[in-house]
């Protein structure tokens, strides 16, 4: 194992930008603990992909990793996306299921993109880096959802200016940043997508329990964001916790559903929960059992 260190900031970036939330950086410090991949690891991983007609298909159709077929074949299903929708995609990297939800709300729609490892959003969305388990990310999100308009002005601002700032100035636009980032909930999103997991360690228990954080901290957000009707589509690695989170769902939404799409490897012990009509004045304070470690 080789252990490096990463800086993890809160910034919104659409396209080929890169940009802070006004000067929002808020660096937090993340260890990542990552498994070398040896020659002969990657060597597989590049042979089966070749021969997997999801990740040849993705290929041609300019989708970035075969992950988008799930999403679709889940969309066939359950008729998640509508024209002008706000979409939040959790763990969204490589960018896939953006590209499918942009593709979807088509005209009007808002897609933003979160995730741990820095990446570029497709186009037609924006996104933020940072660890979604963190507090200060989440209320960096919800500033958003309040006032998408205005903070996207500012990120492109932000850009501009970036180049000029000093790292002590963006510390004290950190202070204010914190200070007034906003705790209250708003029912502003449509579909909430959280196909968030970090590499499995091989520990069916560490991976199951790790999921279950993942999700129930992602079903936390949903409630607090997410309006009367709204979905939630929510990667999970079974094992014995699984029900626990389905009857949360069961309480906050009309309808739950497991689903293991085709796409979805056989050999892997990930499933999706989707969960459609959220039922009215359900928060998280309603909603028993949540993970409410972020
Ligand atoms: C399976 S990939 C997502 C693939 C994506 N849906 C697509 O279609 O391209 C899972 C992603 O979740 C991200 N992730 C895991 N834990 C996270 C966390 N705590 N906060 C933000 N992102 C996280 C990982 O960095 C990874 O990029």
């Amino acid at each position: 194992m080789s252990t490096r260190s990463l800086q993890i900031g809160l910034r919104f970036s659409r396209g080929i930008f890169c940009s802070y939330v006004g000067s929002s950086c808020w660096p937090l410090q993340t260890t990542i603990k990552r498994t070398k991949v040896t020659k002969a690891s990657s060597k597989r991983w590049v042979q089966r992909q070749g021969s997997d007609m999801y990740a040849r298909e993705a290929k041609e159709q300019g989708l970035r990793s075969r992950a988008a077929f799930k999403l679709l074949e889940i969309d066939q299903s359950h008729k998640i996306f509508k024209a002008g929708q706000t979409v939040i995609d959790l763990g969204f990297a490589p960018g896939s299921w953006t590209q499918v939800a942009v593709d979807h709300t088509r005209p009007n729609g808002r897609v933003l993109g979160i995730d741990i490892l820095p990446a570029a959003p497709p186009k037609g969305a924006i996104a933020v880096q940072g660890d979604f388990m963190s507090p200060l990310v989440q209320a960096g999100i919800k500033e958003y959802l309040e006032n998408p308009d205005e903070v996207e002005k500012r990120a492109v601002e932000g850009d501009q200016t970036k180049q000029q700032e000093s790292g002590q100035e963006s510390g004290s636009a950190r202070t204010r940043e914190k200070q007034s980032a906003p705790a209250s909930a708003v029912d502003t999103v449509d579909v909430m997508l959280s196909d968030m997991l970090m590499n499995t360690s091989g520990n069916a228990f560490r991976d199951h329990a790790t999921s279950m954080d993942l999700s129930n901290v992602a079903l936390d957000f949903a409630l607090d964001t997410l309006r009367p009707g709204g979905s939630f589509v929510c990667k999970f690695y079974a094992g014995g916790e699984d029900s626990l989170l389905e009857r949360r769902l069961r309480s906050a939404f009309d309808r739950v559903k497991r689903e293991k799409p085709a796409a979805s490897r056989g050999e892997s012990r990930e499933q999706y929960f989707v969960a459609t009509g959220k039922k009215k004045r359900r928060k998280v304070e309603s909603v028993k059992g949540g993970g409410g470690r972020g």
